[in-house]
């Protein structure tokens, strides 16, 4: 195995995204997403009436209003009258596909897929998708005493779903901690910041790992060291300054 970046000597915390680094951009876009899609009508039909999904409904309801106001008429509206499940489901299916083309990192989103998505896993219709290279690796930088944390749009429950229910097996004891949009969108500094300040750390103390040069822009700016990850799907080919890896043997 050829090491090529060295991780700096100050460093020791691994902070690392899921989709396109640990995991397969394919099995996000071609597993988890279509899951959602097939299965939304019948979700929200059956869980119409569940408090989880009464509150997932009121967040989708609430974050399509202040769409409305950034994006104007395209953002399909959600009618908030509970009174009417037909219409106020046909309303949320076109609007939560609406923000699935776009490929939305919005809480409320993520956090409704994340509530589909346990019910995949626990019944074995889903796996999570994790790289051969990354248990070694997570092996290898824990046994140097290294803390590993993950940062992903998906929720924090869809994070422990695809990493205890893993082709790999139950990996959630390689974590020390999870991060989501609820410190902030991934493309913005400040979104880092928060993450060090909860962690106690400074930047330099800290490496990311990520497959998209916005995040890693973003994780720069906060002071953070940062390599990315050239996976064969990963479409982002413009990596400009950062050091690059095409698997985690490289780290
Ligand atoms: C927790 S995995 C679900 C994937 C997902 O919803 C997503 O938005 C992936 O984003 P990432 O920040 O891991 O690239
Ligand atoms: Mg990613």
């Amino acid at each position: 195995m050829s090491v090529k970046y060295k991780i700096g000597e100050s460093v020791d915390t691994i902070l690392t995204d899921i989709e396109g680094t640990t995991t397969s951009i394919s099995f996000v876009k071609d597993i988890l997403f279509p899951y959602i899609r097939s299965n939304l009508e019948s979700y929200l039909t059956k869980n119409f009436d569940d408090d989880q999904c009464r509150e997932d409904l009121r967040l989708l309801i609430n974050q399509s209003r202040s769409d409305f106001l950034s994006f104007g008429h395209q953002v399909p509206q959600i009618k908030e009258n509970f009174e009417n499940k037909t219409e106020l489901i046909e309303s949320a299916l076109a609007n939560i596909k609406w923000q699935m083309d776009q490929d939305r990192k919005a809480k409320p989103l993520k956090q409704l897929q994340g509530h589909m998505w346990q019910l995949a896993y626990k019944n074995g219709t889903v796996k999570g998708h994790v790289y051969e290279d990354v248990v070694p690796a997570f092996e290898r930088w824990i046994s140097k005493g290294f803390k590993i944390y993950i940062y992903s749009s998906g929720s924090v429950e869809a994070q422990k779903l695809l990493f205890s229910y893993s082709d790999k097996g139950n990996l959630l004891k390689y974590f020390s901690g999870h991060f989501d949009t609820n410190v902030g969108l991934k493309t913005e500094s400040q979104s880092y910041l928060n993450i060090l300040n909860s962690l106690g750390k400074s930047g330099e103390k800290v490496l990311f790992l990520t497959d998209l040069v916005r995040e890693a822009e973003a994780a720069t700016q906060a002071g953070i060291n940062v390599c990315v990850l050239r996976r064969e799907d990963n479409p982002d080919k413009e990596r400009k300054q950062f050091d690059c890896v095409n698997s985690f043997d490289e780290i």
